[in-house]
């Protein structure tokens, strides 16, 4: 991030360099039927990543600086709370981002999704809206929004198709958040028939990679997994206990693809329908507890602890959309728990939790 932790430049010192069109440049269907064209951002412009530190912001980044972006800023939470709807609004005022990523959220596993719903329901509210209503009030031009699967109802037929959305009842593990996120959907829905923004959401799978929570407590189950598994092998211990039957599936997609998908919506997508993002295939919870035992070398038994909550027995998406629009994911999922466990090694001792 070059200048994003300094002042931030002054947008008029330099000239504007549009980019040139993208080869693919023609004209797209979305997933409502709205033709659009595919349209470059500007690397010049000043690009907004709210969550600039967490699991998916920090990719981000990444990928906006590999892509030549030069402008890319973030705020940590200490240095500005998003829940502050003033000092939110201040910032947009000083800083007058052209493109925002809306990474910022609180973020949590089953237990803690399903341990503290006032905070996850509260919090991601009050965060969404004050980016939301900030972004509009700058006349921020394009921003993307960040929901999660969770929004599709408990028993979606699978894989689950973007229009599954509001068709039932939710997970009750995570339906606080859920409904937060649904709303932010809506919110940038509102904003695209209000104010004609071209502002759009995606909906990811379950992701990981470097800058992962952890925690043992309030981590998702991949981190969760890596941590535990890595610590029994050092300690020589002869069994571990995960959480729930292990029969649940998840999809899992590296922090990376999903940052490379983020920056693909933004420039190949402009409609109202959340786009989900992922890889099209799921494991049991057992599966994944297996290779990442065998990724860090963990020789002794697994135990599961049924007292602890399942969660939704599946939730793949359907990526066939995102598929339409030229993009895939590309790190398979063995290949990227090897990256995230030399980076949780590289890291252990400065981890949070
Ligand atoms: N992880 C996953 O499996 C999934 C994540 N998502 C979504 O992706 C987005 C990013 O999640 P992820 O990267 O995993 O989460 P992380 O917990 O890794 O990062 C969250 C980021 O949000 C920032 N943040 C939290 N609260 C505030 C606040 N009050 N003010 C300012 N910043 C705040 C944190 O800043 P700081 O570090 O400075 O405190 C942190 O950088 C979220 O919208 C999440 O719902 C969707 C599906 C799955
Ligand atoms: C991304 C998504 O993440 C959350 O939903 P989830 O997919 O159910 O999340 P999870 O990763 O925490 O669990 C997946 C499965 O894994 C099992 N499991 C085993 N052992 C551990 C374990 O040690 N930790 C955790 N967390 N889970 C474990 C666990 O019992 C469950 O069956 C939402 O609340 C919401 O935040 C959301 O949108």
């Amino acid at each position: 991030m070059a200048s994003g932790l300094s002042p931030v430049p002054d947008a008029s010192a330099g000239a504007v360099v549009e980019p040139s069109p993208p080869a693919d440049a023609v004209p797209t269907t979305a997933i409502d039927g709205v033709e659009y064209t595919p349209a470059p951002l500007d690397r010049t412009a000043t690009f907004y990543v709210a969550g600039h530190r967490g699991l998916v912001g920090s990719a981000i980044v990444r990928r906006l600086e590999a892509a030549g972006f030069e402008n890319v800023v973030g705020r940590t939470s200490a240095e500005l709370d998003l829940k502050d709807r003033d000092a939110t609004f201040a910032y947009f005022a000083g800083t007058k981002p052209r493109f925002v990523v809306l990474a910022a959220a609180k973020v949590g596993g089953i237990l803690a999704n399903s341990t503290y719903p006032v905070d996850f329901l509260s919090d991601n509210i009050r965060i969404q809206t004050n980016v939301i209503d900030a972004a509009l009030a700058h006349d921020v031009e394009r921003l993307l929004f960040l929901g999660s699967s969770c929004i599709y109802p408990k028993f979606a037929p699978q894989p689950i198709r973007e229009d599954s959305l509001l068709t039932g009842h939710l997970e009750p593990t995570n339906d606080a958040y859920a409904i937060a996120k649904i709303a932010g959907i809506l919110h940038i829905q509102a904003a695209r028939r209000q104010h004609g923004k071209a502002w759009i959401s995606a909906m990811p799978t379950n992701l990981y990679g470097p800058r992962d929570n952890f925690s043992p407590q309030g981590s998702h189950v991949l981190p969760a997994l890596i941590r535990r598994y890595d610590e029994a092998a050092r300690s020589g211990a002869s069994s571990v206990t995960n959480w729930g039957t292990g029969t649940p599936r998840r999809e899992f997609l590296h922090s990376d693809d999903m940052a490379d998908a983020c920056l693909h919506l933004l420039e190949h997508y402009d409609g109202p329908s959340q786009v989900n993002v992922g890889t099209g295939t799921d494991v049991t919870i057992r599966e994944i507890a297996a290779t990442i035992g065998s990724v860090v070398g963990y020789q002794g038994a697994t135990e599961w602890d049924t007292s602890k909550p399942d969660g939704t027995p599946q939730k793949l998406l359907d990526v066939s959309y995102l598929a339409s629009l030229g993009w895939t994911a590309q790190i398979p999922l063995e290949e990227g728990l090897r990256r995230t466990y030399e980076w949780y090694l590289e890291n252990a001792a400065s981890l949070r939790g």
